[in-house]
Formats: structure tokens, C-alpha cells, sequence
């Protein structure tokens, strides 16, 4: 049977140079890892849509979507996550936690000091580059 596929968008929110990193809660798939916020796309929504819709479900705070970072797919044993990410500006909000762990507002070059999601991989190498 070939893997379930999940696509998600993820938030690369840039404030003043720093970047928005979110811990995922301790329990569920990847607990404890970084990863950009967002979440799955639903039925009918553009990436976009989702995006702001999970950025304002999970941090309670609103989003411009800029210009995509990149697109890749990772395959977990749970299916394969084909993960878009977006460079964002906050515009409304402070980022409050809702089901993350922790966020912190790490450099670019910082990001890689953290244990990412491994579908989050390239995209970091990609910002941290930047
Ligand atoms: N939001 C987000 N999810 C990511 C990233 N990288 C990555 O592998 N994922 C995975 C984790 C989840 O399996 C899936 C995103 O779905 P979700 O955030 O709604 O995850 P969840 O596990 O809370 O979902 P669920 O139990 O409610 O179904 O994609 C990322 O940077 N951001």
C-alpha cells in the first residue's frame, strides 16, 4: 500500500532578522522537535489559506504569507509529509502559546542549533543561507 500523504504549510515568521522556531508538545508524532508553525491543509483551502488559518488557531496571532521558501517531502513511518514553507510577516498579535512547548526567535544562522522536524531540514539549510 503505498504511504498516506500529508501536506502541510509551515510559517517562517521574520521579525527584525529573527525567525520564529516552535517546539512541538512533548507527546504525539515528533514530539519535541522544532518545526516551523501551521499544519495541514484542509479540503478547499490554497496553502495560503491554511497558513494564516493555523497561525491564528495556534499562536493567536495574524500573518501577511510572502513568497515560498520551498517545497520537499519527507516520508515518516505515520506517511509522507509534503511540507511547504512561506516567508511570512507578523502584522497583527503577539505569538502566544497554544499547543507549542516553547518558541524562541533564533538567527538564521542559529536555527541549525536546534533538533528540527526532519521534513524541516532543507528549508533551514535554505534560510540559513540566506
Ligand atoms: N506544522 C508543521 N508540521 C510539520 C512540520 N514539519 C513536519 O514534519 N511536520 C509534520 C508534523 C505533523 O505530522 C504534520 C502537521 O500536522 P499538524 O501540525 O496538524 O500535526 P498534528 O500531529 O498536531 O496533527 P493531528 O495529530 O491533529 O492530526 O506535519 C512543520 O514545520 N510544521
Amino acid at each position: 500500500m503505498s504511504p498516506k500523504q500529508i501536506n502541510v504549510v509551515g510559517a517562517v515568521i521574520d521579525r527584525g532578522g529573527r525567525i520564529l522556531c516552535a517546539q512541538r508538545g512533548p507527546n504525539g508524532s515528533l514530539g519535541g522537535m522544532w518545526e516551523f508553525p501551521g499544519g495541514k491543509i484542509e479540503n478547499g483551502e490554497s496553502p495560503r489559506e491554511a497558513l494564516i488559518r493555523e497561525i491564528d488557531e495556534e499562536l493567536r496571532c495574524e500573518v501577511v504569507v510572502g513568497e515560498e521558501v520551498t517545497t520537499t517531502s519527507h516520508e515518516y513511518d505515520f506517511g509522507v509529509v509534503t511540507l511547504t514553507t512561506f516567508w511570512c510577516e507578523l502584522v497583527a498579535g503577539t505569538p502566544t502559546l497554544t499547543e507549542h512547548a516553547e518558541v524562541r526567535w533564533l538567527a538564521p544562522t542559529e536555527l541549525d542549533q536546534l533538533e528540527w522536524a526532519p521534513a524541516d531540514v532543507p528549508a533551514v539549510a535554505i534560510i540559513g543561507s540566506a
